[in-house]
């Protein structure tokens, strides 16, 4: 039975118990894995082993870390922001999430702090769930124009199984990344939804997968046509016309519109606009750096152990999850966890609050939308 993104979550709050809860994304997909956070170092250590991932979920887990890590001790506010934002460098929802919490609490007497940073975390989750929807209704009406012009250029004889739009994604930009919904795949859960024929290429996403494992996982849950193909392949798809369309998400967007998503997003790119194929990006508002310009400049790209590249891990014929080594061992490893792509390659960032385009007066709009919402 297939289940709608709408009512999945990777992150919760369970009064009974107070308890947080996540869904251990290091165990997918071959194991629905649930813990308990229950310490700052808890927190810490899900978002750097990579439990949780995906720029939103990453703020969203650092809110409920500033949560327990009052509770253990309600003298330490500061240094837990600071452990907190050490996890990881590159999203910049982590260190908003931080910002947000502390101006907020900083404000109050230290009592009244723990109860305030749970009610926080819980709006963090809730209002991103809700943006992420949003984003999903504003790209589903880019899904319907594209999908009307491809029918209307090609007689319906001819279509055959080219008549869905075919959309193209790399890394996991979905419900495990987020609040609820995801970002990037949000607009293609709501197609799906609404009886749109969409059929999604999922890239593998190398070094650790999170096509492979996290994407096609979500998709084939909810029963979204796709098919998994390496990272090497968009490009060839692309001069084929087997793509329609691409979407990605962003760890951090700057003020000119370059966006910063899981690395090989611009290499997706480049094959795109030499393809004339859109590539658009999935974005809440608060994935925007307003202190950043130039993406390729100013953007701390993270780099992660070399293990990552040097071992894969997957399901054994025995029914066992084993690690096994691809390289030699005198061989040299980097891993740059993120690439940026210019906003010149960039067809349109698809936002909560509208889709805009990527360049300086396109975000200058956004921060526009972002003041009126707010007040
Ligand atoms: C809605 S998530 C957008 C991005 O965070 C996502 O595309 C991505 O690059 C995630 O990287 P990850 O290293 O798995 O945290």
């Amino acid at each position: 039975m297939s289940e709608h993104a709408e009512s999945m979550r990777t992150i919760w709050y369970e009064t009974e118990g107070d308890k947080v809860c996540i869904i251990d994304q290091t165990q997918l997909p071959h194991a629905l894995q649930i813990i308990t956070l229950e310490t700052l170092a808890d927190a810490c250590r899900a978002i750097t082993d990579m439990q949780v991932r995906g720029a939103p979920l990453i703020g969203i887990t650092a809110a409920f870390g500033v949560y327990l890590s009052l509770k253990q001790n309600p003298q330490c506010l500061l240094s837990a922001c600071q452990q907190l934002a050490a996890t990881r460098p590159t999203a910049i929802n982590l260190q908003w999430a931080l910002t947000q919490i502390q101006q907020e609490l900083q404000a109050l007497d230290t009592a009244d702090q723990i109860g305030s940073a749970l009610s926080l975390a819980r709006q963090l989750l809730a209002d991103d769930a809700g943006a992420c929807s949003a984003i999903g209704d504003n790209g589903l009406q880019i899904l319907k124009a594209l999908l009307k012009q491809k029918q209307q250029s090609q007689p319906s004889e001819q279509s055959g199984e080219n008549a869905c739009l075919n959309i193209l994604t790399h890394c996991n930009a979905g419900w495990l990344a987020t609040g609820g919904w995801g970002t990037a795949l949000a607009p293609i859960y709501k197609a799906h939804q609404a009886g749109l024929p969409v059929h999604v290429w999922v890239d593998e996403t190398r070094p650790r997968n999170q096509g492979a494992s996290l994407t096609a996982w979500e998709l084939a849950r909810s029963g979204v046509p796709h098919t998994l193909i390496t990272d090497n392949a968009g490009g060839h798809l692309m001069q084929h016309g087997m793509v329609d369309v691409c979407i990605v998400g962003s760890d951090r967007t700057t003020r000119q519109g370059d966006v910063c998503n899981k690395i090989g997003t611009y290499l997706k790119a480049l094959a795109a606009f030499d393809n004339d194929v859109p590539f658009y990006v999935a974005l809440p508002a608060s994935t925007i750096d307003f202190a950043v310009n130039d993406g390729v400049r100013e953007i701390p790209i993270e780099t992660r152990s070399a293990d990552e590249v040097n071992y894969v891990s997957g399901l054994a014929d025995d029914g066992t999850v084993k690690r096994v080594r691809i390289s030699p061992p005198a061989t040299g490893v980097s891993n740059y966890g993120f690439d940026v792509t210019p906003a010149r390659l960039v067809s349109g960032l698809i936002t909560e609050l509208g889709v805009y385009p990527a360049n300086v007066e396109g975000v200058a709009k956004i921060a526009e939308a972002m003041a009126a919402d707010q007040g």
